[in-house]
């Protein structure tokens, strides 16, 4: 919530027009209906008698009014949504830049459906605060000082009663809505992130569901869900309901109370009686407002419960962070990792005692068992996580000491599932370059032996990829994401299992490839596959936390 009021200062002109815009609705729905009330009693009383109503004042007013009405009620409406939707658009983007430095191994454990929903749905809920929370209780405010002036003026006695069915009926039922929606706006919230969850794990697992034949337990799984988040929107629904029936009855009574009063003073003449007619009216009217009021207090404890779970996002700590005075890494450096040690956040040691040095242009193999540590110590080596002891030095500076921009210019790392974005093959190669023109496109292609596929589709570059590479094999998905990677001016390339999901032929001939493509830089290759030992410097394995000749 902090981050969405700090947003809202940067939209503060357009909020307070729609608030402006909002008072005058109010405003002018009150003036219609009270000049309305006292038009009509008072032209018929006056019919009854015999006697002559000027009629042109009032039916000016009414019509006056009943016009600023339709306009400021669209110009708030257009005002209102308006600022409320580009401040959502702040908010997502706002959230997505802080999510980013967070995804790196340690910090958030959720799930790809659970960040999802909070980017969109939980965003979405936010809106709720601004326009069918603060906006009308500002509104109701401006309306509570309007209503104190005209009973002030007009029948004194019915203040009290129709400031406290005012401030009842917008002010302390709203606020036991919310004390008690908490809980079922935590699970109409809680109901839709694990739906969201089912729907994405059952389509990215569809395939296998499909192969193992168990896709009806996928489809029970989402069905229950969505059972979940039936009945939680149904709890919410009901209390949602409420919203309207407790303001009629707050407009009610506040009016039974008001014509109680006002019916003894008419009788003692000290009102006339189209006044109280206009009073009751305008009172009508004012609990206009109480409406979205109660509608939006009813739903804000989704909207609360959201807002926990995107401020649990934005809150996290990025598990690293730039130095406050960086110092710059040298364009060539040698790589030195000196006793690391490293624990996930369960505390179990991964890696205990890692050293290793690896000069200009060195092409280093690093195997061992699956769960030894390979894809650990290469992430470390990026600073996603910073190391429990020991350090890693590039160039003589602690990597601690350089920023992650200069880092990152420094050292690459293709990961074991490095994937192919949505996009051209021009977009996911430029990921790695920006503004790399087609000749070192192709020649990066070329490098990663994918060139003549890519020159061969009838759009080139500019064939479009689709969702995880789907048009693509492993192979040539593979290829891609090297090339890629070998389009980074990094002076050190770090292969994560580069060859994985190629068959054993493909293998070989794309580590051959591979070696020649990285040709003068330094390369570490954590890999499974069989190395050829005279393409590389050294061969090492990783065995209990510790790096040794293999
Ligand atoms: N985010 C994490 N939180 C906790 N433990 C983790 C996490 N990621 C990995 N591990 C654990 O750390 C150990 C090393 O994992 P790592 O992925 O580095 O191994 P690896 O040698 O690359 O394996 P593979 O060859 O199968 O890719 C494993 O025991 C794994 O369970």
């Amino acid at each position: 919530m902090r981050l969405l009021f700090s947003l809202v200062r940067k939209r503060l002109g357009a909020f307070s027009l729609a608030l402006f815009l909002s008072i005058l609705t109010l405003a002018a729905g009150i003036g219609l209906l009270g000049v309305s009330g006292w038009f009509l009693t008072g032209a018929a009383l006056a019919g009854a008698a015999g006697a002559t109503f000027e009629l042109f004042a009032p039916s000016a007013l009414v019509r006056g009014f009943s016009f600023l009405r339709i306009g400021a009620r669209y110009g708030e409406r257009i005002t209102g949504h308006a600022a409320t939707l580009s401040l959502l658009s702040d908010l997502r983007a706002a959230v997505f830049g802080r999510l980013i430095p967070l995804v790196p191994l340690k910090g958030v454990s959720s799930r790809t459906g659970d960040f999802v929903a909070r980017l969109t749905s939980d965003i979405e809920q936010l809106d709720l605060v601004l326009l069918q929370a603060l906006l009308p209780l500002m509104t109701a405010l401006a309306g509570a000082g309007g209503l104190a002036l005209l009973l002030a003026l007009t029948l004194p006695e019915a203040l009290p009663i129709g400031l406290a069915g005012f401030a009842a009926t917008a002010l302390a039922v709203p606020l036991v809505l919310v004390a008690t929606g908490r809980a079922v706006g935590t699970a109409t919230v809680k109901a839709s992130a694990d739906l969201r969850i089912a729907a994405l794990d059952g389509m990215d697992g569809h395939l296998d569901l499909a192969a193992l034949g168990a896709l009806a337990s996928g489809e029970k799984r989402f069905s229950e869900a969505a059972a979940v988040l039936r009945q939680a929107k149904l709890a919410e629904a009901r209390r949602i309901a409420l919203g309207p029936a407790l303001a009629q009855l707050g407009a009610g009574l506040t009016m039974a109370g008001t014509l109680w009063l006002g019916l003894a003073a008419v009788e003692e003449g000290r009102l006339a009686g189209p006044v109280l007619a206009g009073i009751l009216l305008a009172i009508l009217a004012l609990f206009e407002v109480t409406g979205p009021i109660l509608r939006g207090a009813a739903r804000l404890g989704s909207a609360l419960a959201a807002g926990r779970r995107v401020e649990a996002l934005v809150s996290a700590a990025p598990s690293v962070r730039d130095p406050v005075a960086p110092a710059r890494l040298p364009g060539v450096g040698t790589l030195e990792i000196e006793t690391v040690g490293y624990a996930y956040d369960n505390g179990r040691a991964v890696l205990a005692d890692v050293s290793l040095t690896a000069g200009p242009g060195e092409r280093i193999a690093l195997i061992g068992t699956s769960g030894s540590g390979k894809s650990t110590l290469l992430s470390l080596i990026m600073r996603l996580d910073d190391v429990t002891s020991g350090a890693i030095r590039y160039g003589g500076i602690d990597i601690r000491d350089a920023t992650l921009a200069d880092l990152r210019a420094h050292i690459a790392l293709l990961t074991q599932d490095a994937p192919v974005f949505i996009g051209t093959v021009r977009d996911n190669l430029r990921i790695g370059s920006p503004f790399a023109d087609d000749a070192t496109l192709h020649a990066a292609l070329g490098n990663a032996r994918l060139d003549a596929f890519v020159r061969s589709l009838p759009n080139g570059l500019d064939t479009w990829l689709g969702e995880a590479g789907a048009t693509l094999s492993a192979g040539q998905a593979r290829r891609l994401c090297l090339a890629r990677t070998l389009l980074s001016p990094a002076r050190v390339i770090l292969l994560d299992e580069p060859t994985a999901g190629l068959d054993a032929e493909t293998e070989t001939e794309f580590l051959g490839d591979l070696l020649t493509a990285a040709e003068g830089r330094t390369l570490i290759l954590a890999t499974h596959a069989a190395v050829d030992r005279a393409a590389v410097e050294r061969v090492l394995r990783l065995e209990r936390g510790r790096l040794v000749p293999a």
